[in-house]
């Protein structure tokens, strides 16, 4: 009988699941929305019980599809979003939500409530800061920590346990709380190269009791991915899922970490071996995660790490990223007054949305080689949630310029378009600045939601000049959790082993004229001008103020 293994991954907006064979074909898949509360401004919210619910029903539902009996399944990982869940001391959801409810019991990774905790901590210029690009942000752990013990002190006297998600979906299949080198390194401030938690980092920023006894609210244990957790799969988990007890379970990974996994290391079309420094991994999906990977620790301002094994052991991580794209995308079409009709007509013609948008632009272009031109007039500055990297600025705001008193289909897809671009040219500028510092990025190893886009794919080629390559299998964070799966249960010894066995190249989209490029150059020009405008408006004002 052959072997199968699943990988699972918990983006912002659904849980997934996918049974991969051993050569990193896809046999079954499902998924499962996800709840998402925004009770206020800056406060994004989700259900660790609604979550764990979507996860195990997209389980049974991939296996079935995959019409495999489950004792064929022999190992799982999991990946999810970088968002904070918090527990009791018996393991029960903890309201998190100024409105108490204990399902509202995570923080999830966009939440920027804690703004002015990460800023207090910045203003302590400690060491552990020189590992998350220089400045921490609040959409990591110890700011969002460190909110919860000054506004809900309830929370904070009875929380039991933190988990970044995917470590809580490890914890409820496995009931080991072990957590992820991935998550504690990336989210936590844990110094991987040391393995060890800085005490004198918690203790300046007022939270040294959670290193007390061993740190277990934390994360007394901490392992690198592929490791097998406790027993594997609990009697009561399997029955959830419909598995064996005792299937293999891998410590976790965070999504865009598991992206990397299944994308990065890819053999070329000539079966080139990967050459790290040359390559980035795109992982587009709700934000966009920019991951490159050095034997050495390459310390890059405003750009998240470097992070020790935070994805391949022994190798340092820099993690560029854009924290609003694939929801930047769908903000700006949904609230262009034309949304609804377009969305109607294209669901009666069997289309996405984009889909629909798409053709507009190729009717209004004429030639494919002119929809980058359409938006000579329309510029965006894409910082509608900030600014990630490499300005490491949360509390910037978007633009936009060459608005019309317009409301027709084609004014909606020229926005959408101009939307693409603006994050195409964010990618740009994050890969000229990891340019700056030892890569020379010329590869784009593209994966998640954004690249079922092609023209979200094309303008990323043109903007950035780079040649975007769409591994084989389009799910790349589903097969980095089988991955994990594979190398838990002893099949792989070894991450290379099993990305190359497992992960190949499809496509390669590449820049499409010089004409473009000479476009894009200019546009990029004005991006930068942009966001120079806007300092200077906010200075204006606050000079006033
Ligand atoms: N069929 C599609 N065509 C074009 N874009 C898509 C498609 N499906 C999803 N997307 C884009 O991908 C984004 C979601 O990416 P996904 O990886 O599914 O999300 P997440 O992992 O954050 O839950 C959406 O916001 C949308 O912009
Ligand atoms: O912070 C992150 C990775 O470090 C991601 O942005 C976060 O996990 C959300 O992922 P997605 O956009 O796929 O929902």
């Amino acid at each position: 009988m052959a072997s199968y293994f699943i990988g699972v991954d918990v983006g912002t907006g659904s849980a997934r699941a996918g049974v991969f064979d051993l050569n990193g074909r896809m046999v079954g898949q499902a998924s499962r929305a996800i709840e998402i509360y925004r009770p206020q401004a800056d406060f994004v919210e989700q259900s660790s019980d609604n979550i764990w619910q979507a996860v195990c029903n997209a389980v049974r539902d991939a296996v079935n599809q995959a019409d495999i009996n489950p004792i064929q399944v022999k190992g799982l990982g999991f990946d999810a979003t970088c968002s904070l869940v918090v527990l009791d001391k018996e393991g029960k959801p903890l309201t998190i939500s100024p409105s108490g409810r204990s399902e509202q019991n995570i923080i999830v990774w966009m939440d920027h409530r804690a703004i002015s905790q990460a800023d207090r901590i910045n203003a302590l210029h400690h060491r552990v800061l020189d590992y998350v690009g220089g400045i921490i942000s609040p959409e990591m752990q110890t700011p969002k920590l460190l909110w919860l013990k000054q506004h809900m002190p309830n929370t904070w006297a009875n929380a039991g346990y933190y988990f970044d998600l995917p470590d809580f979906l490890t914890w409820r299949a496995t009931n080991d709380d072990t957590r992820s080198l991935c998550s504690t390194v990336c989210k936590w401030t844990y110094m991987g190269h040391e393995d060890k938690w800085d005490a004198s980092y918690f203790r300046e920023i007022g939270l040294e009791d959670l290193l007390e006894h061993d740190a277990e609210k934390i994360g007394r244990y901490v392992k690198t991915m592929g490791e097998p957790l406790g027993h594997g799969l609990t009697q009561r988990a399997a029955s959830e899922m419909g598995l064996i007890p005792g299937t293999a379970v891998s410590v976790s990974i965070i999504d865009a970490h598991a992206g990397t996994l299944g994308t990065l290391g890819a053999s070329g079309v000539s079966g080139d071996v990967a050459d790290f420094d040359r390559r980035i991994a795109l992982i587009g999906g709700t934000s966009t995660g920019h991951m490159a990977i050095s034997r050495q620790p390459r310390f890059i301002g405003g750009v998240w790490g470097p992070y020790y094994s935070a994805v391949l052991p022994d190798y340092w991580l820099n993690e560029g990223g854009q924290s609003a794209t694939g929801a930047l995308i769908d903000h700006i079409i949904q609230s262009h007054p034309c949304y609804e009709t377009l969305l109607a007509q294209a669901k009666t013609q069997g289309h996405t949305i984009y889909e629909a948008l798409n053709t507009l632009l190729r009717k209004m272009a004429g030639e494919p080689e002119n929809i980058a031109f359409l938006t000579r007039d329309i510029h965006i500055l894409p910082y509608f949630h900030g600014n990630r990297s490499p300005r490491a600025n949360p509390t910037l705001t978007g633009t936009m310029t060459g608005l019309k008193l317009s409301r027709t289909p084609e004014d909606m897809a020229l926005h959408y378009l101009a939307t693409i671009q603006a994050i195409a040219l964010g990618t740009r500028h994050i890969i000229e600045t990891m340019n700056q510092s030892g890569y020379a990025i010329d590869t784009i190893m593209a994966s998640g939601g954004g690249t079922k886009n092609p023209i979200f794919v094309q303008e990323h080629a043109n903007a950035t000049g780079c040649a975007m390559l769409l591994p084989e299998e389009s799910e790349a964070m589903l097969l980095g959790g089988a991955m994990m799966g594979t190398v838990a249960a002893g099949v792989f010894d070894t991450f290379p082993e099993a990305m190359s066995a497992m992960s190949r190249i499809g496509k390669t989209v590449t820049p499409q004229t010089n004409r473009i490029k000479q476009y894009y150059d200019r546009k990029y020009q004005v991006f930068h001008e942009m966001y120079q405008d806007h300092m200077k408006y906010r200075q204006l004002m606050q000079e006033g103020a």
